[in-house]
């Protein structure tokens, strides 16, 4: 049976869930979910990221009318997933969740910039926000559209 909607979530149509719908294998060791704050620190930077999101002008757009509880909930899932913090990823593959979005170079590029800004008021170190940066580049194929 599909899962149950989580409270305060817009329902989503059944799909199978798989970590490897994150789109990246995780990290080894502890040494990245440490260098993030841990749960604490995952949540900071990933409610920063969605509200800096959600204010830049140069995106605002994209992220209209969308359900940021569930993005929230998934992106911490998949961030605490790939740095090894021991989650599991129940959201959607990242070609699915941002298909039809018209996503260009220019928003991943505002995306990430608002990510390093996160990461950054977090305090976290430079060659582990790098480590993160890296992981995510080859999901740049499947969100930006072509
Ligand atoms: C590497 C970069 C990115 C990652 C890791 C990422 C990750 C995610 C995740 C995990 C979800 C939720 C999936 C689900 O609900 O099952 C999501 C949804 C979403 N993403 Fe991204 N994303 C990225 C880039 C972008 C960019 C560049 C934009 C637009 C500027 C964007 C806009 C959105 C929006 C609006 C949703 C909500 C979809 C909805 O629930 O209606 N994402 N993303």
């Amino acid at each position: 049976a599909p899962a149950p909607t989580p409270a305060g979530e817009e329902p989503v149509a059944p799909y199978a869930e798989s970590d490897a719908n994150a789109g990246a294998a995780p990290f080894r060791g502890d040494a990245m979910w440490r260098a993030f704050g841990a749960a604490a620190g995952v949540h900071a930077i990933v409610d920063d990221l969605v509200a800096r999101n959600t204010a830049d002008p140069r995106i605002t757009d994209i992220f209209r009318n969308r359900d940021l509880v569930r993005l929230r909930r998934t992106l911490f899932e998949q961030f605490c997933y790939i740095l090894n913090g021991g989650c599991h990823y129940s959201g959607q593959t990242m070609a699915q969740s941002h298909k039809d979005m018209g996503i260009q170079q220019a928003d991943m590029a505002a995306l990430v910039e608002n990510l390093q800004a996160a990461m950054r008021g977090q305090h976290v170190p430079m060659a582990a926000q790098n480590r993160l940066l890296a992981k995510l580049a080859p999901m740049h194929r499947p969100i930006v559209a072509r």
